[in-house]
């Protein structure tokens, strides 16, 4: 039986297809320039990347967002260092022109958080105006892990390289990869295990930026996954279902709304 992770890829395979066969060549020319998301998170002490999450796998429906970009604003207004925005439909109801919406409204970097397993995804990301990828470790084998990393780099992006284990911890310092996330959701079961990144830190060096992802819910989170070594923090569920996305980036850095 596949994973959950197998068959997120499926859809998303699925759904490139069709929009390789409407836009078959993507032209990053014409792309706005890229922020560098690596200074902002060496700048920010702790980083917050505040995600732009209507739904699930784990959790089903989470949010009614209907102004993505409205959201985004009052995260970068909050403080986040960055915004992660899901493009993936099938299970998490996001798109490509949630990526514009945001894009064309706040001025820090911009995450396309996705499912990436081809190399039209990432000048899509590029072209939509995205400044960091995901590449997800699991979801990938050496040479295209190697392949996309090189891509996104070659187009001026920052790369975060996301991993759940050991072998997949040791493959992203491998690559040289400069910022690395620890997701502590398990791919197979979804259960957020927050000792993931406990484990996994000490295997990743100092000089990479570290990046603890899922589960946080609030500053002490943030507190304990920073003395572990994170520079920055990757929230979704609980910015969205916050009420007020402002005032809750700003509390989980630890700052008076
Ligand atoms: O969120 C899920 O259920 C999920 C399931 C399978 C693959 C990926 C999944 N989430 C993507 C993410 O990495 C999270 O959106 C992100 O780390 C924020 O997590 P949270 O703060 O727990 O919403």
């Amino acid at each position: 039986m596949g994973t959950v992770l197998d068959s997120i890829i499926e859809g998303v395979r699925a759904d490139l297809a069709v929009r390789r066969v409407q836009i078959p060549v993507v032209d990053v020319t014409a792309a706005p320039s890229v922020r560098d998301a690596f200074g902002a998170f060496e700048k920010a002490g702790l980083g917050v990347i505040a995600e732009v999450k209507r739904a699930s796998p784990s959790k089903g429906a989470l949010a009614q967002i209907t102004d993505p970009a409205a959201l985004a604003q009052q995260y970068a207004e909050g403080g986040a260092t960055a915004i992660s925005v899901l493009t993936e439909q099938r299970r998490f109801n996001g798109s490509l022109a949630d990526l514009d919406a945001v894009r064309a409204r706040v001025d820090i970097p911009i995450l396309r958080k996705d499912f990436m397993v081809d190399a039209y995804q990432i000048d899509e990301a590029r072209a939509h105006g995205a400044d960091i990828v995901l590449l997800i470790v699991a979801a990938l084998d050496d040479a295209l892990l190697r392949d996309l990393y090189q891509q996104a780099r070659d187009l001026g992006m920052t790369v975060l390289v996301e991993v759940h284990d050991e072998a997949e911890a040791e493959r992203a310092v491998h690559l040289g990869a400069r910022v690395i996330g620890v997701n502590s959701r398990n791919l197979k079961t979804l259960d957020v295990d927050p000792g993931v990144f406990a484990r996994l830190a000490p295997m990743i060096p100092d000089d990479m930026i570290k990046v603890a992802e899922s589960g946080i819910t609030g500053p002490a989170d943030v507190a304990r996954y920073q003395q572990l070594g994170a520079r920055a923090v990757l929230v979704g569920e609980a910015l969205v279902r916050s009420g007020d996305p402002r005032s809750a980036v700003s509390t989980l850095m630890g700052r008076a709304a």
